[in-house]
């Protein structure tokens, strides 16, 4: 077992390897979380895809296969404002693409069922005490907040610019996440939207290891030890890994994905297309050609609905050209780390091979 030198992440959210596997709405499910857990890294569920009774069932899953830690993860946006007329434009940008698919205009719309932690997320997280409670978009309302820290939670979010970073220690996280602007998925952005001048993490993790007095957990492509090594150089007291997580038998994504993830060099992007929120995926038809930032996007998470029958009737043909196919710019990295391996077993590995890094070239103090 390595020997970790900065004991601050891992003796705050009681691991022993300081790796968290990123939570991944859509992804993953339970079995994730517990193959990381089992390898000292801390699992993570992600609810905003989940009633609370899915959550709940999850995370009776977790106890019974792992007495390690559990990180419930949570969105926490504003629900949008109704705006019939955005949504019609948007159904109108669509149209042709219904057409080519042979999709009627009376085809159903689901609505997109991405939930913001509420109180009944919050009774779910009273009654079931996980011990590491994560939100992504910034921090619940007050009183929600400090119900979470009431029921024992350790509480992390993501921060995309220093003034973030800032703000969530300055309002009760206790470790905060730099996420750059390399990270696979949604950006946690939520002080501003400009996403165009959202930094890389090497810029950004010193700079909030600088801000913050609480640990820094670097995200955004780190793909092997390397990269873990670095940014525990940089000052990070842990890493969260989300894209190489999706190349183990664990993950749960469909076989378009897959598939992009297998041929996937450095060909992704920032696009708002499919949710309405920016987010990093390997660049496909619908990037390409509806954005791949589209100021007609209906706002988060509702621009996901008028695309939903278009990704079941491309991915019943095998396509992936209108799923989302969220990875970091890590992705080719991420596979020749992970690709065939067990989610414990990359977790070791990303251990053992940052923690050789390290000892070659020992961490300098920030
Ligand atoms: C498929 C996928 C789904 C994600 N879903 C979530 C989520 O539900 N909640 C969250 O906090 N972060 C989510 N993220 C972002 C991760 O927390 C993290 O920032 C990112 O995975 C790190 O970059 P990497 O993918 O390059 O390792 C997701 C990332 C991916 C790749």
């Amino acid at each position: 077992m390595p020997h970790w030198p900065d004991r601050r992440a891992l003796d705050l959210l009681r691991i022993s390897q300081p790796i968290l596997q990123a939570p991944m709405a859509g992804a993953q499910a339970v079995e994730l979380a517990i193959a990381v857990s089992r390898a000292g890294g801390l699992g993570a569920l992600p609810c905003a895809m989940l009633t609370p009774t899915q959550a709940a069932e999850q995370v009776s899953a977790f106890r019974a296969a792992s007495s390690g830690p559990l990180n419930l993860n949570f969105f926490c946006h504003q629900p949008p404002t109704p705006d019939a007329a955005r949504d019609q434009a948007w159904r109108e940008r669509l149209a042709p693409f219904y057409r080519e698919l042979g999709l009627g205009p009376d085809t159903p719309i689901p609505v997109s069922n991405r939930a913001p932690f509420d109180d009944a997320f919050c009774k779910v997280v009273e009654a079931l005490r996980p011990e590491v409670v994560s939100f992504h978009f910034g921090l619940p309302a007050p009183d929600l907040l400090a119900r979470v820290k009431a029921s024992g939670a350790v509480v992390l979010s993501s921060a995309t610019t220093v003034a973030e970073a800032r703000w969530l220690a300055a309002n009760g996280c206790d470790a905060v996440i730099a996420q750059g602007v390399e990270a696979g998925g949604h950006r946690g952005l939520f002080l501003n939207d400009e996403v165009c001048a959202q930094p890389g993490l090497m810029a950004l993790l010193p700079q909030v290891v600088r801000a913050v007095d609480v640990p820094v957990i670097a995200a955004g492509a780190i793909a092997d030890g390397r990269g873990m090594a670095a940014a525990l150089h940089l000052g990070a007291a842990a890493v969260q890994v989300g894209t190489a997580y999706l190349f183990c038998a664990e993950a749960r994504i469909s076989a378009p994905h897959r598939a992009a993830l297998m041929a996937a060099e450095d060909n992704t992007a920032l696009t708002n297309v499919f949710t309405g929120r920016p987010a990093r995926g390997i660049l496909n038809r619908a990037m390409r050609e509806l954005g791949p930032i589209s100021p007609l996007a209906p706002a988060f998470p509702l621009a996901g609905g008028a695309l939903a029958p278009l990704r079941a009737a491309a991915e019943a043909q095998g396509s992936g050209d209108f799923s989302p196919l969220w990875a970091g710019q890590g992705v080719a990295l991420a596979r020749a780390t992970a690709h065939g391996l067990d989610a414990s077993t990359l977790t070791q590995r990303l251990a053992d091979d940052a923690h050789t890094w390290l000892r070659a070239q020992p961490a300098g103090v920030q």
